[in-house]
């Protein structure tokens, strides 16, 4: 993550030297890059790793991205393919694992070029929901690309609401069948990624029928290409959604299902089962059908998130230190546009939050795994606040770092503006991330829910869950600064952003219960308050980050 390392770019020097302006903010850096790039990295055998990762796939010609500006969506479709293909050529010559450490630089360094980024999720939705027969069939043939997988859950008519999807799984008792339909046109599958032309399988998301009475969203894996000529199977209809903002390099696509039937072993059946007679058996959490997004919610963060911003401070930053405009001084030559107020006001804030998100990624993933731990072991208890959580940070992380891109694209004047500054594309991008795996107001509602929950909980001297015991913790008296300097006290800052995130919950909740009491109705009243949840969920999360980093 060194945000400082090397640059080439010159303004009136000779081109590729080193910039004598960037060589001055380095030598009078207040601290070793070195060491706080080793400190990031996790130590310097990491930072060896990542380099050694980064320098091998940025010195691979097949990599390149010299063109990429000037190609077609479809020449950009096709690159990534080639790309994903030598890829795995290029991971089994180093010895490089999806498993290993190396895994999270790989993704960084190829995540915007190459294609078939769903298999992944298509892989974690089987390993995640999959029995281990299932496991066992379906991830050898995967993790070897003798199929390619997509992730087929919104709809036309349904993104977010998943009760709401259309798509239908009726099973046949007499076949022993799954018979998938795509009853209406909104029920088309619609956006999932590597479905327009890459995919021969997918996950689909349906409403399971058995003898009439609907059991609600359950995966089922459906072949839709062959795996001879890739032409679509019977009754499936596919194709590309067509042109977007970004992501050319990825088939978005659409499916249709007319009839398609899939042996009764194909429903993802690790926590729900139908058995040869039809009796529907579930083994956990109602939703733990839609954990594979709570989990791509959590790697989305460091996978998708924070690096674009780190990438827009380090180029924001370093034209700062190059770029003279205007006379700070009369009589002076230029100045740097870095020693403006307001320039450092635009970018040291996001350099600030890309070292907090970066430090806060490694606590989530933590927590998630112990979790996923606790319910491969059939206990679920950790579910709620798992979802909560990784929806809460998704969603402030995502829209932060799209907020944070797009100020230093700005703040690069016209040249910010240009495709080849490396800036726009960073934002046409992230800005993806405030939508995909669920749209952030939806997911910070999502958040509010369990926060108001756990208030009400620990109102009434209940126990609440770990991430939300400040909600118990004694009113919090007066603020103890004194002055303004006190506020660059980590324990003063920590306990203002405390104080702030009960005081929203508990007036949300009072305000909440005020209404309810006056007579409107629960869902008219929660939509009232739904403004004010969604500030109340975002301020507990930037607590939690607070708190996090000032550990
Ligand atoms: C290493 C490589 C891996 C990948 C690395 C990076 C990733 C790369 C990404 C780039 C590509 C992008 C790909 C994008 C893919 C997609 O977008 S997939 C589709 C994503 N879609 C969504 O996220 C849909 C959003 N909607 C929902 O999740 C739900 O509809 C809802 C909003 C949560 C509402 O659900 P609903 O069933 O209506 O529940 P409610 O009535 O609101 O709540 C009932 C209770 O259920 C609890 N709950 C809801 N969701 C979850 C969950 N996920 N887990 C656990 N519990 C959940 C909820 O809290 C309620 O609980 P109670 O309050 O106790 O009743
Ligand atoms: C680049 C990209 C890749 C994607 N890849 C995939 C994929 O591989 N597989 C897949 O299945 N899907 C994928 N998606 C789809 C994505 O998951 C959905 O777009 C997302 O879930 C939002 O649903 P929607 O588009 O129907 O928007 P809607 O749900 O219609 O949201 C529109 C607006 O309504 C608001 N709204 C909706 N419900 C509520 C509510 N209850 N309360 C308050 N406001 C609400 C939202 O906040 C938003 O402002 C992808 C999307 C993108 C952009």
């Amino acid at each position: 993550m060194a945000l400082l390392e090397t640059g080439k770019y010159s303004q009136g020097s000779v081109p590729g030297s080193v910039n004598p302006d960037l060589a001055n903010e380095r030598q009078t850096a207040s601290f070793s890059v070195e060491k706080l790039t080793a400190w990031l990295d996790g130590g310097a055998e990491r930072t060896r790793l990542r380099r050694a990762v980064v320098d091998a796939i940025e010195s691979d010609p097949v990599f390149s991205r010299e063109n990429q500006y000037f190609q077609s969506q479809n020449e950009r479709y096709e690159a990534a393919v080639r790309k994903a293909v030598h890829l795995q050529k290029k991971m089994h010559e180093m010895g490089w694992s999806e498993d290993g450490p190396e895994f999270k630089y790989i993704y960084r360094a190829v995540a915007g070029d190459v294609a078939f980024l769903l298999h992944r999720i298509f892989m974690r939705s089987i390993s995640m929901l999959g029995s281990d027969e299932q496991v066992a069939k379906w991830i050898p043939l995967a993790s070897q690309y003798q199929l390619i997988g997509s992730y087929a859950q919104t709809e036309l008519g349904h993104g977010t609401y998943l009760q709401g999807l259309e798509t239908t799984a009726v099973f046949d008792v007499t076949t022993q069948e799954f018979i998938l339909n795509t009853p209406k046109i909104s029920a088309m599958k619609w956006w999932p990624g590597d479905m327009g032309r890459s995919a021969t399988h997918t996950v689909v998301f349906a409403q399971l029928y058995i003898h009439g009475k609907c059991y609600g969203i359950h995966p089922f894996i459906v072949q839709i290409r062959s795996l001879q000529d890739h032409s679509l199977c019977p009754g499936i209809i596919a194709g590309d959604i067509g042109p977007k903002m970004n992501f050319e390099h990825i088939d978005n696509g659409y499916l249709m299902l007319q009839s398609v039937r899939v042996p009764r072993e194909n429903m993802l059946n690790k926590f729900c089962e139908v058995q040869p007679d039809g009796t529907y058996v579930r083994r956990g959490s109602q939703k733990i059908n839609y954990f594979t997004m709570t989990s791509v919610r959590i790697s989305l963060i460091s996978g998708e998130a924070i690096p674009p911003l780190m990438k827009a401070c380090t180029i924001a930053i370093r034209y700062s230190a190059v770029r003279r405009q205007s006379k700070l001084k009369p009589g002076e030559q230029e100045a740097k546009i870095l020693d403006y107020q307001t320039q450092q006001e635009k970018l040291l804030p996001q350099l600030a939050a890309a070292y907090a998100f970066h430090f806060i990624d490694d606590y989530l993933q933590e927590l998630f795994d112990r979790g996923y731990r606790e319910i491969q072991r059939k206990n679920f208890d950790t579910l709620p606040e798992l979802h909560a959580l990784s929806s809460g940070f998704k969603a402030l992380v995502t829209q932060y770092c799209t907020s944070g891109v797009e100020i230093c694209l700005r703040a690069c004047g016209g040249h910010g503006y240009s495709l080849l500054s490396g800036l726009p594309s960073l934002y046409t991008k992230i800005i993806a991330s405030c939508i995909y795996e669920g749209e952030n107001t939806v997911l910070l509602l999502q958040t509010a829910r369990f926060l108001i929950k756990c208030f009400m909980a620990a109102s009434t001297g209940q126990s609440v869950p770990p991430s939300v015991t400040y909600l118990a913790a004694a009113k919090p008296g007066k603020c103890p600064a004194k002055n303004k300097l006190d506020f660059l006290r980590p324990d003063i800052y920590t306990e203002a952003y405390q104080h702030a995130a009960v005081r929203l919950i508990s007036s949300t909740a009072a305000k909440l219960q005020d209404l309810i009491q006056s007579g409107v109705k629960k869902h008219d009243a929660w939509n009232r308050c739904t403004v004010q949840l969604v500030q109340a969920a975002k301020v507990s999360k930037i607590y939690l980050l607070i708190w996090f980093f000032s550990l």
